[in-house]
């Protein structure tokens, strides 16, 4: 076939709006797309116009295509003769319309010799699955010689669009042009010959069974026009192009050709690769399924368009969102940011993808949503974050304001709700206007790491603010009982159990229920509130506790001062005169009583175990009133002493060291009255004399004494201190300084070297008979 080829002689092209789709050797050449993209008819969608053009060789085909499109095809030079100027499939773009024109390789191309059959068949159906609109071209002098190549191609043309017809029923326009019209026969008798002749080639065409009875007019619709010859008529003929052009480019034109129902539905952008697969398809001799074609181009394309939008979208989305965001960590409309570029997005994916066949442009738009509802996914998540984050802190911030330098507040728990609800409700917002609107997002995954967030530090916050209200009550308790406690252990009556117990009920009570107004304010469940009552409740009986045994250590003075005050001083406090006791065992017996009575009272102390009813805390506390909290009921008291526990202050261990150690210091009392008693009895008197004699002998060592002012002031001084001692019994203090156990030993000491040269004295024996009362008493 090659070597057949001629040299093509082309004329006027000074433009790109022609080139070569398919070239002598069947083959699809150049860059299709480049050159559509020149001719910018890739972005305009379905609203373009092909049209095709088939007739015999040296026809003057390309002669009236640039006549009617304005465009370039070569025309043949006449004065060379006839020769094929045109090879292949041309492609061209009409000057003043968006119009791609195909120009066709004449039909009884001698250069292809036996092989144009093969080819006409190839591109027929080329055309017919682009073109809109076949022209076909043909002399008058052709009409009704059956031996023409026209009524050859015509057959072909009427088999193949049988073939495509199966598959896709759209329709074509025919448009016979009869060139050289002489008018010797009219052109409606013209017509009807033409379409006697079609009709005979229709029947003659092995068709379909489907289609067996079928008429022409089902496939095509078909228009007839002329044009006289170009050289003889040349006003005329440019009289009949003009008309002619009109019904192609003149939408308002009554006899507009282009009518939507001829159109191909190629979307323009798609149609560079539908040329591609279609020609493909023609040459590999497969049934041309143009369905099938279109699908997979509207698998391709809209792939292609949706990746591009992506590309866009990240693009847009680097810009709009990602950056901001990483400066201003949120954005308070993110939701309607994210929206906008959505649509923007879809929108932009929509317009090229819609026309490409619904389900696949559907499939790749759902495809597109879920890729980019990821990244926004992802931008929304980074910004919840944030947003937690922020509205953590500034719940922190209001916290510490609210509750300024620890301050324990009744309303803790209301405080809080407000600080809550304040912060919560700006969550809120910010993120409902962080989702993307018509989205399944949700906020509640966020809301619930906000909420732990919160509740841990409120959680931590309320532990801190109860260790101080318990710190505080405690201490207040402590301040207020310790005064009271030190009151009623100055001076022990038989009472002190009772008033000591009456005491710290009424006290305890009292901070128990201020505990419960700040439990309650912290809004501490029942068992935190048990719980905290108990840990006082416990360290509150201590603090007694302590108390007595801190009294204790003194017990042994305190028994001694109470035995002395009974033994050695009478009514209104003045100091007994011995010699005139007459019973002074029976004196000494009381005396003894009272010190070990008051070992007796301090031995242990009775608390209630618990001031909590089995079903919960104290509830017949009248919380309303203070007073009356302080206030014991002293019967209530005594029915609740079955429920007292002991709390043993001395041991019997050091209660038997006590006792011993009191006998042993209250003994030298004893011997001392005796001692006094029996002097006044012997009636032993100093004679005057002896003072004479004292002074006499003694005089040397006086006038020494006096002379040296060092023993004279050491004698004066231990004489004061000795008289003042005495007279404002500082001897007690003196026992306190060295303690009173050394103070005992000392005076045992004395007592018992006293003793083996002294007169034997019988000590009644109180102790034990007072122990045993004691034990009666429990
Ligand atoms: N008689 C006559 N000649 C014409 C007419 N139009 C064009 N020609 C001449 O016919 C010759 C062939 O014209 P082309 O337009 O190249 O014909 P073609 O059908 O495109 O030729 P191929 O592309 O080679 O098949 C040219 O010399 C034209 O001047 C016409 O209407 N009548």
């Amino acid at each position: 076939m090659s070597e057949n080829k001629k040299e093509i002689k082309v004329h006027n092209i000074s433009n790109t709006r022609l080139f070569q789709l398919i070239d002598g050797e069947e083959k699809m050449v150049g860059n299709t797309k480049d050159v559509m993209k020149s001719w910018d008819i890739l972005s305009k969608g379905n609203n373009y116009h092909t049209i095709g053009i088939i007739g015999c060789q040296s026809s003057g085909k390309s002669t009236i295509l640039n006549l009617l499109f304005g465009t370039n095809f070569p025309v043949m030079d006449e004065t060379q003769g006839l020769n094929q100027t045109t090879q292949g499939i041309w492609m061209g773009k009409s000057a003043s319309s968006d119009t791609l024109v195909l120009d066709v390789e004449g039909t009884d191309s001698s250069e292809r010799g036996e092989d144009h059959i093969k080819f006409e068949r190839k591109s027929s159906l080329f055309c017919l699955a682009i073109a809109e609109i076949l022209i076909v071209n043909l002399w008058e002098t052709d009409i009704g010689r059956y031996d023409a190549a026209n009524y050859g191609l015509l057959k072909t043309v009427f088999e193949v669009n049988l073939e495509l017809f199966t598959t896709e029923q759209s329709r074509t326009l025919i448009c016979f042009l009869v060139r050289d019209f002489t008018g010797t026969v009219e052109f409606p008798l013209l017509k009807k010959k033409i379409l006697d002749n079609i009709n005979l080639i229709w029947d003659q065409i092995q068709k379909p069974e489907q289609f067996k009875d079928s008429r022409i007019e089902q496939f095509f619709d078909l228009q007839f026009f002329n044009l006289v010859h170009k050289i003889l008529q040349p006003k005329k003929f440019s009289k009949g192009v003009k008309q002619i052009k009109d019904f192609f480019l003149d939408k308002n034109n009554t006899f507009y050709l282009f009518k939507p129902e001829y159109h191909r539905q190629i979307p323009s952008d798609g149609l560079p690769d539908y040329l591609q697969n279609i020609w493909d398809t023609i040459l590999t001799n497969k049934a041309l399924d143009i369905p099938t074609q279109k699908e997979m181009l509207s698998l391709f394309r809209c792939d292609e368009i949706k990746n591009e939008c992506f590309k866009k979208f990240e693009t847009l989305l680097l810009e709009r969102i990602v950056e901001p965001l990483q400066k201003d960590k949120i954005l308070p409309e993110l939701g309607q940011l994210m929206n906008k570029l959505f649509n923007e997005i879809i929108d932009e994916y929509k317009i090229p993808a819609n026309r490409y066949v619904q389900e696949v442009s559907q499939q790749k738009q759902e495809e597109l949503e879920e890729k980019i509802n990821e990244e926004l996914f992802k931008q929304f998540t980074y910004q919840m974050k944030n947003v937690s984050k922020k509205l953590f802190k500034k719940f922190q911030r209001k916290f510490e304001k609210e509750f300024k330098d620890n301050e324990i507040s009744l309303e803790f728990a209301k405080k809080i709700n407000q600080l809550k609800m304040v912060i919560y409700e700006e969550f809120e917002n910010t993120s409902n206007n962080s989702l993307l609107p018509n989205s399944s997002w949700s906020i509640e995954q966020f809301t619930l790491e906000l909420e732990n967030l919160v509740d841990n530090y409120i959680h931590e916050q309320k532990n801190h603010a109860l260790k101080r209200i318990k710190k505080k009550l405690y201490d207040d308790y402590v301040n207020r009982i310790t005064p009271e406690l030190d009151n009623l252990l100055g001076f022990i009556e038989n009472q002190i159990q009772f008033k000591v117990k009456g005491l710290f009920t009424s006290m305890t009570k009292y901070t128990i229920f201020e505990f419960e107004k700040y439990l309650k304010g912290m809004e501490a469940t029942e068992e935190q509130m048990n719980d905290t009552i108990n840990q006082f409740y416990e360290k509150a009986k201590q603090v007694v506790i302590d108390k007595f045994k801190e009294n204790a250590r003194f017990i042994g003075i305190h028994m001694k001062e109470r035995f002395d005050e009974k033994f050695k001083y009478g009514e209104n406090h003045t100091p007994r005169d011995f010699t005139i006791v007459s019973d002074l065992p029976q004196l000494f017996e009381t005396a003894t009583n009272e010190g070990i009575n008051l070992l007796n009272l301090l031995k242990s102390i009775y608390l209630p175990k618990s001031l909590l009813n089995p079903e919960g805390r104290n509830n017949n506390l009248d919380l309303d009133d203070e007073e009356e909290v302080i206030e014991t009921d002293e019967n209530e008291l005594e029915k609740e002493a079955e429920q007292d526990e002991e709390h043993v202050i001395i041991d019997d261990k050091e209660y038997e060291i006590q006792i011993k150690l009191y006998k042993k210091d209250i003994e030298m009392s004893y011997r001392e009255a005796m001692s006094i008693q029996q002097s006044n009895k012997t009636s032993m008197k100093i004679p005057n004399f002896f003072w004479l004699l004292l002074l006499f002998f003694g005089r040397n060592d006086a006038i020494k004494i006096i002379r040296n002012p060092i023993l004279f002031i050491l004698l004066a001084l231990l004489g004061v201190g000795g008289f003042f001692l005495h007279k404002f019994n500082l001897h007690l203090m003196l026992i306190r300084f060295i303690g009173p156990r050394t103070w005992n030993s000392i005076k045992a000491f004395m007592l018992g070297g006293k003793s083996s040269s002294s007169q034997a004295i019988v000590v009644p024996n109180t102790i034990n008979k007072n122990k045993q009362d004691e034990k009666k008493d429990k």
